[in-house]
C-alpha cells in the first residue's frame, strides 16, 4: 500500500513539474536579437522605464559581469527620468567596493560615475553593497533594509546568464537556487570564484515586474539551449526563473539557436 501511495505521489509531482514547465515556457516572452550592437537592449530598458513613469521611484537591479557594460554605456546617453531611478545590485562579491572583483566597481566606472558627474543622478539613488568582513550577516541585513526602504520588489531586473545558466549568484543544483528567502541571500560556496557573495534570492527575482536575461557571446550558447529547452527546470538552469515573472525577456546574439 505504502508503495502505491509513494508511486502516486511521485507521479503527481512529476506531472506538476511538467505542467509548471510548460506553463512557464508558454508565457509570452520578448526576445531581443542583437546583430550589430547592444542598442536594442538599451531601447528595451528605456521602453520599460517609460512604462513605469507614473511611479515615484523605479527600482532596477543590475548584474555583474562584462555583458552589461556596453548596454549601460548606451543607456547613459539616453534621456530618462534619472532622478526616479534607484539602482541595486542583482549580486555582489564580498570584497571591498574598490577591489577588482567588485561588481559595483565596474558599474561605477562605466556607468554611475559619469551620471553623477553630469548631475543626472544623486549618489543616494545608487545602492552598492557594503561588505563587512567581521559581521557579514549585518552587512546582508543592512542591504535588505536599504532595499526595503525603497521598494518591496524590483521593477526591472537585468541579469547576465553565465555559461552554466546561472544568474546573479544563483547556481544550478546549488543551495542558492533552492533558497526561498524573500530578499537577498548570502552564498558562501559559489562554484564561480570568488566563492563568497550575496545575491538577490530566487523569490525576489521572480517578483520583478520586468525581467531580462542576457545571453551574449558564443560562450552562452549552451546556457541559451538549456534555457529554451522544455525539459529543463529552474534548478537545472536558474536563468529560467525569468519565465516566472510577469514580463520575461531575453536578449541574444546567438540567433540561430532561436529558430
Ligand atoms: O558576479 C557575478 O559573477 C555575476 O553577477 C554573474 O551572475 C554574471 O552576471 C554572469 O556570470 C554573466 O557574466 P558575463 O556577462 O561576464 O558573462
Amino acid at each position: 500500500m505504502e508503495h502505491t501511495i509513494s508511486e502516486e505521489t511521485r507521479f503527481v509531482n512529476a506531472l506538476l513539474l511538467y505542467l509548471s514547465t510548460i506553463i512557464a515556457y508558454n508565457k509570452d516572452m520578448e526576445t531581443i536579437t542583437i546583430t550589430k550592437n547592444t542598442s536594442p537592449i538599451a531601447s528595451w530598458i528605456t521602453d520599460k522605464i517609460n512604462n513605469l513613469q507614473e511611479k515615484d521611484k523605479i527600482t532596477i537591479l543590475l548584474p555583474g559581469g562584462r555583458s552589461i557594460i556596453p548596454v549601460l554605456k548606451e543607456l547613459k546617453k539616453t534621456a530618462l527620468p534619472w532622478k526616479k531611478l534607484h539602482f541595486f545590485l542583482a549580486d555582489e562579491r564580498c570584497v571591498p567596493q574598490d577591489h577588482p572583483d567588485s561588481n559595483y566597481k565596474a558599474l561605477r566606472e562605466h556607468f554611475f560615475l559619469s551620471l553623477i558627474e553630469e548631475g543626472k543622478i544623486a549618489q543616494g539613488n545608487i545602492h552598492p553593497y557594503t561588505h563587512i568582513q567581521d559581521t557579514p550577516h549585518t552587512a546582508l541585513e543592512n542591504y535588505i533594509k536599504d532595499f526595503c526602504a525603497i521598494c518591496d520588489k524590483p521593477d526591472i531586473s537585468i541579469l547576465g546568464a553565465g555559461e552554466d545558466g546561472h544568474i546573479a549568484s544563483l547556481f544550478p543544483h546549488h543551495p542558492s537556487i533552492m533558497d526561498d528567502s524573500p530578499y537577498y541571500i548570502s552564498v558562501t560556496d559559489a562554484p564561480k570564484p570568488p566563492p563568497i557573495r550575496i545575491s538577490a534570492s530566487k523569490t525576489l527575482l521572480e517578483s520583478s515586474t520586468y525581467c531580462l536575461v542576457l545571453f551574449l557571446g558564443e560562450a552562452k550558447r549552451e546556457a541559451l539551449r538549456r534555457f529554451l529547452s522544455p525539459d529543463t527546470t529552474v534548478r537545472d538552469c536558474p536563468a529560467k526563473l525569468c519565465l516566472q515573472t510577469d514580463n520575461p525577456a531575453i536578449a541574444t546574439d546567438q540567433t540561430d539557436i532561436l529558430q
